[in-house]
């Protein structure tokens, strides 16, 4: 079995939680309050911020220099292509400033850039993979619900459930699984360690956004 395939059966129960979150209801059914939406935007931008860095310090270190060219132009998506969608929706919320990053954030984005520096590569690459894999993952299923006309959330699952997204996360899956293949069982593990924990924080961050988590 691939790598990937057992990371995946591991967070299997989170990501089921995951579906069955409120805020992925109302993204579903085009119901969820504006202002949970709009919180969850601007610490999503924040966190496309720093996630792009991370994905940029990952690129740097790559053994394999396709390996990097690919985690780079992942950071460019990152900031450039993800950030247009958030900065639409600033304009249609006329949100003008982010703001600081809240706890959920904080933690989730501390976490990818502590792992990315200090750990070994693969681990790092682990690390962000539900990044790309699960907002995919959740982005096919709300495609696979029955149509919701003028969902005004309908820009956020084109762009999760797409085409070009989806290559991205089969290249970054794909990686992950060369590297898993060639390290050592130790290092495979600290692979899946990370990538559950990446994919408890991706809960989490849903989660702080359907409930207006600030700090106190
Ligand atoms: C928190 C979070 N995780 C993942 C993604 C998709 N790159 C995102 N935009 N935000």
């Amino acid at each position: 079995m691939k790598w990937s395939e057992q990371a995946w059966q591991q967070i299997t129960p989170v990501y089921q939680s995951i579906l069955s979150m409120p805020f992925i209801t109302g993204l579903t059914n085009g119901t969820l309050e504006r202002e949970k939406f709009r919180f969850y935007m601007m610490q999503d931008s924040g966190y496309l911020d720093h996630f792009g860095r991370a994905l940029a310090l990952i690129g740097a270190r790559a053994t394999h220099i396709g390996d990097a060219l690919t985690f780079m132009r992942f950071a460019e998506n990152a900031i450039l292509v993800e950030n247009s969608l958030h900065e639409s929706y600033f304009v249609d919320f006329g949100v003008t400033q982010k703001g600081p990053l809240q706890p959920a954030c904080h933690h989730y984005v501390h976490f990818l850039k502590s792992t990315a520096a200090l750990e070994a590569v693969e681990v790092a690459m682990a690390a962000v993979l539900p990044c790309f894999w699960i907002y995919k993952a959740v982005g096919d299923y709300i495609l696979q619900q029955p149509h919701v006309a003028a969902n005004p959330y309908q820009r956020w699952i084109d762009t999760y459930g797409g085409e070009d997204f989806g290559l991205a996360v089969q290249q970054a899956i794909s990686i992950c699984d060369r590297m898993a293949a060639q390290t050592t069982d130790a290092i495979r593990q600290a692979m899946t360690h990370a990538f559950v924990t990446a994919s408890r924080l991706e809960y989490d961050f849903w989660d702080a956004a359907y409930t207006l988590r600030t700090w106190p």
